[in-house]
């Protein structure tokens, strides 16, 4: 059986080749989303600011990490923490 130096066919070497290549697609259209989700966040916040209300509201925050929670478990929480510190403060 003909195998690569990290020990592997050279069929399975093509296959983990093959699957990095969605994995980086994949997070190419997860960045993509997240830069998206920070304009969509920024809009709402300068609107609220505008109309004289605070940046944050923590009620919506909070469900927004029950949510992650619920369909990820903790490390979705901390997720989803991630991505409201990403998605704060530049309005
Ligand atoms: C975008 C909003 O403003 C802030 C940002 C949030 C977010 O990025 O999801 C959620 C709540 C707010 O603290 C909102 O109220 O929906």
């Amino acid at each position: 059986m003909d195998t690569t130096e990290t020990g592997t066919t050279s069929d399975h070497g093509r296959l983990i080749d093959e699957a990095r290549g969605r994995i980086d697609a994949l997070d190419a259209r997860i960045i993509e989303l997240v830069r998206e989700r920070v304009g969509v966040s920024e809009g709402i916040q300068r609107a609220r600011i505008e109309a004289g209300g605070r940046r944050l509201q923590l009620t919506r925050e909070n469900d927004i990490l029950r949510r992650y929670h619920e369909q990820l478990g903790e490390p979705g929480t901390r997720l989803a923490m991630t991505l409201l510190e990403l998605c704060r403060g530049r309005a």
